[in-house]
């Protein structure tokens, strides 16, 4: 959370620079800070609207130290709180102001994305396989956001060239899942937006344009989340920023328009993408809606935490056996953010503990696991 004297940015702190919030949210977030700092976790008030969501998902943590609960539950607890105190869920003038979106719009709005837009007119012109690949590729790397569209192809210098930055590589069985001319929908559970989202709509295109999918569901969150995490409001602004380019990238923006219309392309989202729970626990009508897809795709560092649980595994524990109880085929496209890990041959394992990287945490490795 960066907050409490962390390194990282504190996300209060962020808001408070960003909007011109008035005297009563400045006081919340002192509040929360204060909270977080010396005092216990409180609960929601009753009056919220997810007061008793809140209460099933963890009301043992509530009047503990901030410091001594999970992780995962404190983070996903954090935003929610955060949005409460910045009248998000209120019903006055900064109702549904998504605090982040100053941070958002300048990504979408810099050098960085226009420079990756432009950089697809040289893919256009590739054999379709290496495109395929890159794009994938794109959709990986856009997951540590400082990667783009190169058609060389997606892969970050890293300190110790004798280890793979892919650790595990199961594109393959992708694509056979998923061969051209099928029938498949595939669901999409996006990370964050910006230059992660932007990847992953154009490689929502080539997998619709190219009859890999005759459907995709892209499922975002349902309120700000993590800083950055894409909602439906960043879907639309990234569809904007495609159809707004010139060349390939307006191309794409105008094919994924016209999906959306034409319901090959759909955006859902559901109030267990903010859960603090492993998907294991998912909620029945969400397992259907994996069940009904030919593969679901989760993107990023937190989707794998709670996919495998968010648990210091033996990196060699089987992909396969960590997602068993997931309704049908899924795969992870994440760069490595945190300790979590599983799926690793021995002989990866072995490389990477004798390379000086922080290859676990630093976002320097990213992994594509596939479980037909
Ligand atoms: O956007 P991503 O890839 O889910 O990364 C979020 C990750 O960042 C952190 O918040 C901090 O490292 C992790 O807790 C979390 O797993």
């Amino acid at each position: 959370m960066g907050c409490a004297g962390q390194a990282s940015p504190c996300p209060i702190q962020q808001v408070r620079d960003a909007f011109p919030y008035g005297r009563r949210q400045h006081e919340a977030l002192d509040a929360l800070l204060d909270e977080i700092t010396n005092g216990v976790v409180q609960p929601l008030a009753p009056a919220d609207h997810d007061h008793e969501r809140w209460t099933a998902w963890g009301q043992e943590h509530f009047g503990r130290s901030w410091y001594d609960v999970p992780f995962l539950w404190a983070e996903s607890y954090f935003y929610r709180r955060l949005l409460g105190a910045v009248g998000y869920f209120g019903t006055g003038p900064w109702q549904r102001a998504d605090p982040f979106a100053p941070f958002k719009q300048a990504e979408l709005r810099g050098d960085a994305v226009e420079e990756e837009l432009q950089a697809l007119d040289a893919l256009a012109s590739v054999p379709a396989e290496e495109r395929a690949t890159a794009l994938l590729h794109a959709s990986l790397w856009g997951n540590r956001a400082d990667l783009g569209f190169r058609v060389s192809a997606g892969e970050p210098a890293v300190a110790d060239a004798a280890v793979p930055v892919l650790v595990s590589d199961d594109s393959a069985t992708l694509w056979q899942l998923l061969p051209a001319g099928t029938s498949a929908t595939v669901a999409v559970v996006a990370d964050n937006a910006g230059r992660e989202l932007i990847p992953d709509l154009v490689l929502i295109d080539h997998l619709l344009a190219h009859g890999h999918a005759e459907r995709v569901v892209l499922h975002v969150k349902p309120y700000p989340y993590y800083v950055s995490d894409a909602m439906t409001a960043d879907v639309v602004d990234s569809l904007r920023r495609l159809i707004e380019a010139s060349g390939e990238a307006g191309r794409i923006g105008g094919r994924l328009w016209k999906a959306m219309a034409a319901g090959s392309l759909e955006v859902r989202t559901h109030p267990f993408f903010c859960a603090p729970l492993p998907y294991e626990e998912m909620p029945e009508d969400l397992r259907k809606e994996c069940a009904g897809a030919t593969l679901t795709i989760l993107k990023g560092d937190l989707n794998y935490r709670r996919l495998v649980g968010d648990r210091l595994w033996h990196p060699t524990v089987p992909f396969a056996e960590r997602t068993a109880y997931f309704p049908r085929a899924v795969a992870a496209f994440r760069t490595l953010k945190s300790d979590v890990i599983v799926g690793l041959e021995q002989g990866t394992l072995d490389s990477l503990q004798r390379s000086v990287a922080a290859w676990r945490t630093s976002g320097t490795h990213a992994l594509i696991q596939v479980r037909p």
